[in-house]
């Protein structure tokens, strides 16, 4: 296949840097996972040891997360109180989208709820955490391959822009396709929001529930951490329709890189401190507490208002809520906000995000480093991110983002960057 003219700039590295994360973001997790449950849970030191192929891979944990997705997908597919439309493609057209994230959400809480009752044991699952993302990590490596390979029947105007260069490594990773459907179901849309974030919940309860059983009740610490990162879930599933104007779903293919994403990296390493805090119980008085719910309520504050305000002014600018904000006329037709949210910083969305981050990982005291993984991680996502946006963005607006630039010049912490 001879590579395209019409390609973007390589990113992540090109080929090389693709084949580099594909070993080493499966390895990367793994690690994590080893040492979590360590006694000395050093982030940068050794693994305790190195699992063979026994401790990893196991038919059971397979047929569990293959059960799940398949109750995720079941889920999706029952009738939405709502259906939204996705940006508009290449050609002119839109896609449609359920809106009913939350209700599979609760519908999940339900049935672990009736489980319990029941006598479903949740708390045998951190201990299958290891072999659960092993599966996780081949399921992912096995559905990015047929992706690319569906990709193959696609039209061109299909293929994201990132995701034709031609190289079949860099195109796996990036993923070719834009928006992979089988008839109207999207993988993408499915994957983003679904089993992984509701899966990333469901380990944190397991979780606490195990340490409940060790410690006679969960500690503050731990309630904190399963309280936030449900709060975090629980709206992006309640503010669902707000996915269809970020990156992953306007620009980015679907491959490797966000089926891992979506289905390895985020519940196994997003529930990186409430496993610390299993094996490594922290002290947290109250004013500390009281402190750190603070940062996270305001870091909560700044995400959804940025985020909920961009999604307004894409879908309706002239919707009350936005029509009154400034904005600078570009020559695709849209506008760009340079007041409200969006005047303070050029990604405000980001800075409520790491806000956040950092009150997840504070519960887990300051003793290691192992639980600040998280915002360590997320601040470089976040800044490789912004960086790619704004390439993006300049070559979509051109001098009317070179402007917006002038107006609003620094990127996620005012003053500062
Ligand atoms: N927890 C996690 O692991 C992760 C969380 N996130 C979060 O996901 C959310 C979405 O992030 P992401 O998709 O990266 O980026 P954004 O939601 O910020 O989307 C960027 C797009 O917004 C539009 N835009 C930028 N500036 C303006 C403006 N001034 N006025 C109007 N539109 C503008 C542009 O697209 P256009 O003009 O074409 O509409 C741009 O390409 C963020 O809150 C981020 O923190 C992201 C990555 C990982
Ligand atoms: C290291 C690695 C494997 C990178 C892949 C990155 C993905 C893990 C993330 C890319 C963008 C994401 C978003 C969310 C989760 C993480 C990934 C998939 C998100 C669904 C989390 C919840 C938020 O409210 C959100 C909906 C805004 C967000 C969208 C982007």
């Amino acid at each position: 296949m001879a590579p395209q003219s019409s390609q973007a700039p390589l990113e992540f590295g090109g080929p090389l840097g693709a084949a580099v994360l594909l070993l080493l973001l499966p390895a990367t997790m793994i690690h994590l996972l080893l040492v979590a449950r360590s006694g000395p849970a050093r982030l940068l030191g050794p693994p305790p040891y190195l699992p063979g192929l026994e401790a990893l891979w196991s038919p059971r944990a397979l047929l569990l997360l293959l059960g799940w997705l398949g109750l995720q997908a079941a889920l999706y597919l029952l009738p939405a109180r709502q259906v939204a439309e996705g940006q508009e493609l290449k050609d002119k057209s839109r896609l449609r989208y359920p809106i009913n994230g939350f209700q599979a959400l609760v519908l999940t809480a339900l049935l672990v709820v009736l489980g319990l009752a029941a006598g479903l044991p949740l708390r045998a699952l951190p201990d299958m955490l290891l072999p659960l993302a092993f599966a996780a990590t081949l399921t992912a490596f096995v559905f990015s391959l047929l992706l690319y390979l569906k990709a193959q029947a696609a039209p061109a105007s299909a293929l994201a822009p990132g995701g034709k260069s031609g190289n079949p490594i860099y195109d796996f990773f990036l993923g070719r396709e834009l928006n992979p459907r089988i008839y109207s179901f999207d993988f993408k849309y499915f994957c983003e929001l679904r089993p992984g974030l509701i899966g990333w919940v469901l380990i944190n309860l397991a979780l606490l529930l195990q340490e409940a059983e060790l410690r006679g009740s969960p500690s503050l610490a731990m309630w904190l951490v399963n309280g936030f990162q449900l709060l975090y879930v629980a709206d992006a599933l309640w503010n669902e329709e707000a996915v269809l104007t970020t990156m992953d779903i306007t620009h980015d293919g679907f491959g490797f890189m966000l089926a891992f994403g979506d289905l390895a990296w985020v519940p196994f390493t997003y529930s990186l401190q409430a496993q610390f805090l299993l094996h490594h119980p922290q002290p947290l008085g109250l004013p500390m507490a009281s402190a750190i719910c603070l940062l996270n309520a305001v870091g909560y504050y700044i995400f959804r208002g940025a985020n909920s305000q961009k999604n307004t002014f894409r879908k309706n600018p002239s919707d009350p809520r936005v029509a009154d904000l400034e904005t600078i006329p570009t020559a695709t037709g849209r506008r760009l906000l340079v007041s409200g949210w969006w005047g303070m910083v050029r990604h405000p969305n980001y800075l409520g995000d790491l806000l956040m981050a950092l009150a997840w990982s504070l519960p887990c005291g300051l003793s290691h480093l192992l639980p600040y993984f998280y915002i360590i991680y997320f601040t470089a996502l976040l800044v490789h991110r912004e960086a790619r946006d704004e390439r993006q963005c300049l070559q979509k607006y051109g001098r009317a983002w070179l402007e917006y630039c002038r107006r609003v010049p620094h990127r996620i912490v005012p003053y500062v960057y």
